[in-house]
């Protein structure tokens, strides 16, 4: 007879202390069994979840959350956790709009503390939450779970350094699979390689704490004793873990799918009631052969077949187009160099990271870094080019204004999933940048809609422009190009002319704005297209065009705030301009997840709301 499933009768942490600890095993491969279901369909990151199985279910068994709270770093390896806490009947609904989210999301559930989705955070979010607690004399535990790949942030060694030998109830565990998405890089890394192949010092604390049980009435103060001796003699014997010269307990290294060590040392850093930090070693993937064997592959993926592990071919997109493009580039030129704070694959660079391997820098989880390095390497005289997520890039926002557009320094930017990016949702959109380097002088912003503008922008970006110079481009592929349409290598383009309505954008929804027009001119009303490809600085004479319009409409895939249409309009209003403009941009706001297309219609910039709203105006 087949055994009754244990994962859909937990609905709270509460009921999985109350499992026999024989019953865990099953567990595990249950969960294991709606990832891979649910990752199948919907997408998401299947390899770093498979890895934290054992870790999450150890975690929920030894503390008791929401009272104790677990900070999950990145947020992409907590869906056991949302398993375990009352989300599995809703599970089947991850990334979908109005679904689960595939980070952590305080919205969603009490077990959740922080909100997640870039990396390196959860140290410092930790220690203020625990730290808070200490204040308020709640004696709850404050854990934060780091990967070797955020552990190579720079954000995470701050809230170490601030932490360590505070006396507050905070457990970092670092979850060491030595993968980022790609293979781990960095000195840090290779420390924890060290760190991993000398197993001494767990076996060392057992023994302290073989003879701590035999010790009549340990308290507290015994404890940390104890705790103070070891670190000594094992300092002494073997040299101190970067960890321990950080003011933390280093407790580890333990295998991570190992359920019963797990719960054990677990419940010896709860012991400690100072920071520790407990170094959990786990297989990228684990439990699923594809997964394990290609752990890239199945980082983030947008779904496959379970029975082959195959996944759709992936098409040509702006990334891999920018990948071509800039092997070609660095083929005629030694000086070009690629930056990718930790995204290789994703962002087109694994052909130029074998070529041209010593002009290649994965610096690791680090943008700010990057831009700083970048800055450096173009002052000594070469041309580096940073590819980052346009959400990733926010982080570098001082190091663009101080460190780069202060001193003219001539970096590239190729700003990748620019606008809507769908799934990952609020975390992630890429909304926000072209109205934050609408306020940085010394930089300049071009915005491709298809891969031949992607072509001459980067070669523009390159060699014609000093300062700061950006290509933003979109997640995915090119639009379908209007007929008739021939892209120029041209700050702006007009499309008709002598229209009394003008629409002008920039970037992929100008394809929208061409079918828009169509429909338009089905129904009698003519309407000309400026689109901007060029958007900072503006070209005064694309100000001029729109001047001699009557009515102008800027559709815009970005925050309204301080973005390209509000700019335009504020010099149009402000010039001499008889005519009516309205913007119809993103809100200034969080974009839930849902698809792009979906986003699109229901903040009005696919093809039918904007044939809609110019019919209404022009209507009135
Ligand atoms: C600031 C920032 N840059 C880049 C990313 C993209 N990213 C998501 S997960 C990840 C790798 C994380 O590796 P690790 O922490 O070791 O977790 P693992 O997937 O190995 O469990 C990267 C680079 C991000 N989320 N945030
Ligand atoms: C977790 C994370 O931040 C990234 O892995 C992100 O999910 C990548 O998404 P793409 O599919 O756009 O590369
Ligand atoms: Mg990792």
């Amino acid at each position: 007879m087949a055994s009754e499933r244990i994962l859909p009768t937990i609905h709270s942490p509460a009921d999985v202390k109350a499992l026999p600890f024989e019953a865990l095993g099953g567990l595990c491969g249950e969960i294991r069994e709606a990832l891979i279901q649910t990752i199948s369909q919907n997408g998401g990151h299947l390899a770093s979840n498979l890895g934290v199985v054992e870790l999450t279910l150890a975690l929920h068994r030894v503390f008791s959350s929401p009272k104790d709270q677990i900070v999950w770093d990145v947020g992409h390896q907590c869906y056991p956790h949302k398993l375990l806490t009352g989300r599995y009947d809703q599970f089947s609904t991850l990334r979908r709009e109005n679904g689960l989210s595939g980070f952590c999301r305080p919205e969603e559930s009490e077990h959740d503390p922080f909100v997640s989705g870039h990396s390196s955070t959860s140290i410092s979010a930790a220690f203020g939450l625990a730290k808070a607690k200490s204040l308020q004399g709640d004696d709850g535990h404050t854990i934060a779970v780091i990967g070797d790949g955020a552990l190579t942030g720079g954000l995470a060694y701050e809230g170490l350094n601030n932490a360590g030998r505070s006396k507050d109830r905070l457990i970092v565990i670092l979850n060491d699979n030595k993968m980022s998405i790609s293979r781990n890089v960095g000195s840090v890394a290779r420390h924890l390689a060290v760190l991993r192949s000398s197993p001494r010092y767990l076996r060392f604390k057992k023994g302290v704490e073989r003879f701590l049980q035999k010790v009549p009435l340990v308290g507290q103060p015994l404890d940390r004793a104890i705790v103070k001796v070891k670190s000594g003699v094992k300092s002494m014997l073997y040299g101190n873990t970067l960890f321990e010269n950080m003011g933390f307990t280093y407790m580890g290294p333990v295998d991570g799918h190992d359920l019963g060590k797990l719960c054990a040392v677990l419940e010896s850093c709860k012991s400690i009631h100072q920071p520790v930090l407990l170094h959990v070693c786990t297989v990228k993937g684990k439990g699923y052969t594809f997964a394990e064997e290609r752990p890239k592959d199945f980082h983030g993926t947008s779904g496959f077949d379970i029975e082959t592990g195959d996944a759709p071919a992936s098409r040509e997109n702006f990334s891999s187009v920018f990948g071509r493009e800039i092997c070609d580039l660095a083929s005629g030129d030694p000086r070009v160099c690629a930056v990718t704070a930790a995204m290789t694959e994703s962002t087109g660079l694994t052909e130029f990271s074998h070529t041209y391997r010593s002009r290649f820098f994965d610096v690791g989880i680090a943008e700010e870094h990057a831009i700083t390095f970048c800055s450096g390497l173009a002052k000594n005289g070469m041309l580096p080019v940073f590819a980052v997520y346009s959400t990733f890039l926010q982080r570098g926002y001082d190091e663009l204004i101080h460190d780069a557009a202060l001193q003219n320094a001539k970096i590239v930017l190729c700003i990748d999933r620019a606008g809507l990016v769908g799934e990952d949702g609020e975390t992630h959109q890429g909304v926000f940048d072209a109205a934050f380097l609408n306020t940085i002088p010394n930089v300049t912003v071009f915005a491709p809609s298809f891969y031949a503008e992607l072509h001459w922008m980067l070669k523009e970006a390159v060699y014609q422009y000093k300062g700061v110079v950006a290509v933003r481009y979109p997640r995915g592929g090119e639009p379908v190009p209007p007929q008739g349409y021939t892209p120029a290598p041209a700050s702006y383009s007009l499309l008709g002319g002598g229209a009394k309505v003008l629409l002008i954008t920039y970037g992929r929804i100008f394809a929208n704005a061409c079918k828009a027009r169509e429909s338009l001119a089905q129904k009698g009303i003519e309407m000309d297209i400026l689109k901007l490809n060029r958007i900072k600085p503006m070209d005064p004479q694309a100000l001029y065009i729109a001047r001699g319009y009557q009515k102008v409409f800027f559709f815009e895939e970005g925050i309204r705030t301080g973005g390209v249409a509000e700019h335009f309009g504020f010099s149009l209003l402000s010039g001499e301009f008889n005519g009516t403009y309205s913007a119809h941009t993103l809100p200034d706001g969080f974009i839930a997840q849902a698809t792009v297309a979906s986003a699109m219609k229901k903040y009005h910039l696919d093809a039918d709301s904007m044939a809609q709203i110019v019919e209404q105006e022009c209507e009135l």
